[in-house]
């Protein structure tokens, strides 16, 4: 194993999980949900704290391990996640109880993220974090930076997709969306950003005042 590999399998390795979102992840993998990774989660919460969130929008809600990651970093946060499946939604809310989050610090909405997200106020939330249908990617980040107020982070889970976008041989779809964005937003002045090889790859796009 090379050095570069060991250090990312200690990264991922090394974080300790809440008992709730162990649990959520099992149930997650048992519906055939690919739920973020813990290092992915633990970041993401670091984010949140850094940041004190009291707002945070979720693109794919799956059975809450991502949102549970999020609310574990934002003590304080609410949370407004979206999920095309309702079912995966009365799972999270399940475990959104089990870990003693008030339901009001959680928003639910059950519908197509497209036609979802359009209808969000632009400019008003401390994170927006990016995990649904990967062939919407670039869309969904177009939307989170639209409703991230100047300052506010869009994170994107899976940005590199299984390993396949550091394979420029690699030109299916879904690849070639996350290298697009990847290297769209490296290049842009209007956001700083920074690609974390953490569990699947997470990318972090911070909207700069103007
Ligand atoms: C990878 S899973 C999310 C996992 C979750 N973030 C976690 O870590 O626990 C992707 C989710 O996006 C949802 N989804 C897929 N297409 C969608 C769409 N067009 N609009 C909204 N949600 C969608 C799926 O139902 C699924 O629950």
């Amino acid at each position: 194993m090379s050095d570069k590999e060991s250090n990312w399998k200690f990264a991922d390795e090394i974080v300790v999980e809440p008992e709730v979102i162990a649990r959520a992840r099992q149930q997650s993998l048992e519906l055939g949900i690919d739920p973020i990774a813990p290092s992915v989660g633990a970041q993401a919460a670091v984010v949140a704290a850094a940041t004190d969130a009291s707002s945070i929008v979720e693109i794919g809600t799956g059975v809450g391990v991502s949102g549970l990651w999020l609310l574990t970093g934002g003590t304080h946060a609410t949370l407004t996640s979206i999920d095309s499946e309702l079912d995966h939604q009365q799972h999270a809310r399940t475990f959104f109880t089990e870990a003693g989050i008030q339901s009001n610090r959680v928003r639910l909405i059950t519908g197509r993220a497209l036609d979802v997200l359009p209808r969000m106020n632009e400019n008003s939330y401390d994170i927006v974090f990016v995990d649904a249908d990967p062939q919407s990617v670039i869309e969904y980040v177009e939307h989170g930076l639209r409703l991230a107020r100047p300052g506010g982070t869009v994170l994107v889970a899976h940005a590199l997709w299984k390993g396949r976008v550091s394979d420029p041989a690699q030109r299916d779809d879904v690849a070639t969306g996350f290298r697009t964005l990847v290297t769209e937003t490296a290049a842009s002045g209007a956001v700083v950003s920074a690609l974390s090889p953490v569990g699947d790859g997470l990318l972090q796009i911070t909207k700069l005042s103007e």
